[in-house]
């Protein structure tokens, strides 16, 4: 397999642990190791910091456009790229061949947006507040930025930060998920090839994150935190943040409802289900996690989307025809296990799936259970897993006290013809992200966070670039009025 990098990135500098530590990166479908990479600790977390803080001083004094170029350039080979690319992503994270080629593209364009919209950090002139003065406003570079990324997006949720940090003249400090660091590792060999200065991107693998995390939280030259995972390692990560005041984008864990009215078109309220459900076997931040649906529809939508379910090709991701993968390792397996446990315990009815599937290891068969309630962790606990779980419910109010009944408020989806209630549904739902027939709606031009505890911020889009930004305002005084 090519682009396996087999060293971390620690200033401009391929190298191993001080320590020769190495940690193996295993393929979730087989559980063969893919390659070893470096067990990095303190010393390394150190050596990246410095180099980027080093680094920022003449990455910040760099032209917007010089910085665009750049940052294309970096989008064009991970195209050029994106057949490899793709299968070591799919080997160390195991979703289909297919979904992975289009993360390759996904993550590519947000290199592209932010290099262009780093050329549009514009500032302001300020009608001033007396005769003998000016003001102007000046957007800034925060400076070094530490990013700590999850596995499940093990490209797109790297390039969603390097995007808005660079194209702002930050540099950037990066720990990978430790079960796929070599997605960040390849695409850090790129960025070399782009032209990315040395220091200017760090990539610190490790299987120990609070070791090397922990250093760039402690530190002030840190000022900003860029954390995508789940809400527990996130409030960790804001309380360690607040010793040195560091700014903070967090996007962190969901429980999106998935509603289906009476007046959905049952076909396109599947298709849209299947889309958000099982998208990386279940295992991505924004999928449906409670599927609520409408007294009327309830059996003819849930055998519909059982038959569709059942149909899912469970498979290695290289593959042709795979659609489900391996979960990534025994603990995700483990939950999966747990939450249908509960659920059929607390007397949910399987109707497909609902058990290891036959290939083993890491596989579990897609699933659909009905007779859901509210008593059940699966209506709590967001499952990261190919567990479809549906709730009945009775008219929108109803509907809408669902939905909203948790701690999270990432993305929600909702089926129907009425227009009127579009309006009414999509206004009352607690999230950041709102789908209306619809099941994927990940973009880099549109801002893509969560309100309550599914964090803070928003990355891709104009508002991506904010917070990367500060803004500074100067006052030129005793001008002649
Ligand atoms: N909102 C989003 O955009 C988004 C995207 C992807 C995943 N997620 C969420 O992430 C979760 C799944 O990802 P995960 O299992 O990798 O999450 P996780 O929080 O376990 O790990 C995320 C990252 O944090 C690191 N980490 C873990 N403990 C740490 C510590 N004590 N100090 C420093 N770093 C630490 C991990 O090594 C990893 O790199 C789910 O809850 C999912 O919803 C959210
Ligand atoms: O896990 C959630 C990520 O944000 C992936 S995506 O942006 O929804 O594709």
């Amino acid at each position: 397999m090519q682009l396996v990098e087999r060293q971390a990135l620690i200033g401009g500098n391929w190298a191993d642990a001080t320590s020769g530590k190495r940690f193996a990166v295993l393929n979730p479908a087989s559980g063969s190791e893919i390659a070893a990479v470096p067990d990095c600790g303190p010393a390394e977390a150190q050596a990246a910091l410095k180099a980027a803080a080093t680094a920022f001083q003449s990455w910040r004094q760099t032209t917007a456009a010089q910085r665009s170029t750049v940052l294309r350039k970096w989008a064009e080979l991970m195209l050029a790229n994106q057949d490899e690319l793709a299968r070591l992503l799919t080997a160390e994270q195991g979703k289909p061949l297919s979904e992975a080629k289009g993360e390759v593209a996904y993550a590519a364009g947000f290199l592209t947006w932010f290099a262009d919209e780093g050329r549009r950090a514009h500032g302001g002139v300020v009608p001033s507040h007396r005769a003998d003065a000016r003001i102007v406003v000046m957007k800034e570079p925060v400076g070094v930025v530490a990013a700590v990324t999850p596995w499940n997006f093990p490209l797109a949720m790297i390039t969603r930060k390097i995007g808005p940090a660079l194209a702002a003249g930050c540099t950037i400090v990066i720990k990978p998920a430790e079960d796929t660091p070599l997605s960040a590792l390849a695409l850090a060999r790129l960025g070399e090839a782009a032209g990315v200065p040395a220091g200017v991107v760090s990539v610190v693998t490790t299987r120990s994150p609070a070791d090397v995390v922990g250093v760039w939280m402690a530190s002030p030259l840190v000022r900003k935190l860029s954390f995508t995972g789940s809400t527990n390692t996130g409030k960790l990560l804001m309380r360690q943040a607040a010793d040195t005041v560091k700014r903070l984008s967090l996007e962190l864990g969901g429980n999106a409802p998935l509603i289906v009215f009476d007046d959905a078109d049952i076909e396109v309220a599947v298709r849209g289900t299947i889309a958000s459900k099982f998208r990386n076997t279940g295992q991505t931040c924004v999928c449906a996690n409670r599927i609520l649906v409408e007294d009327g529809i309830y059996d003819r939508y849930a055998a519909a989307l059982a038959e569709a379910v059942a149909a899912l090709k469970v498979a290695p991701g290289e593959e042709d025809g795979a659609a489900q993968g391996p979960l990534i390792n025994q603990p995700a397996l483990d939950k999966v296990e747990r939450h249908v446990a509960d659920a059929t315990a607390k007397g949910a009815t399987v109707l497909t799936g609902g058990k290891a599937h036959a290939r083993g290891g890491l596989f579990y068969a897609p699933t659909v259970l009905t007779g859901m309630t509210s008593d059940m962790a699966l209506a709590s606990e967001e499952t990261f897993g190919p567990v479809a779980g549906l709730f009945r419910f009775e008219g929108e109010a109803e509907a809408i006290a669902l939905a909203n009944a948790t701690e999270t408020g990432l993305s929600a989806y909702f089926f129907t013809r009425d227009l009127a209630r579009a309006w009414r549904v999509a206004a009352a739902l607690e999230a950041g992200m709102v789908g209306i027939n619809e099941g994927v709606i990940s973009t880099e031009v549109a801002p893509f966070g969560g309100i309550k505890q599914s964090g803070l911020g928003r990355e891709g889009a104009s508002e991506g670039l904010d917070e990367y930004l500060e803004s500074k305002y100067v006052l030129f005084g005793g001008l002649s009025a």
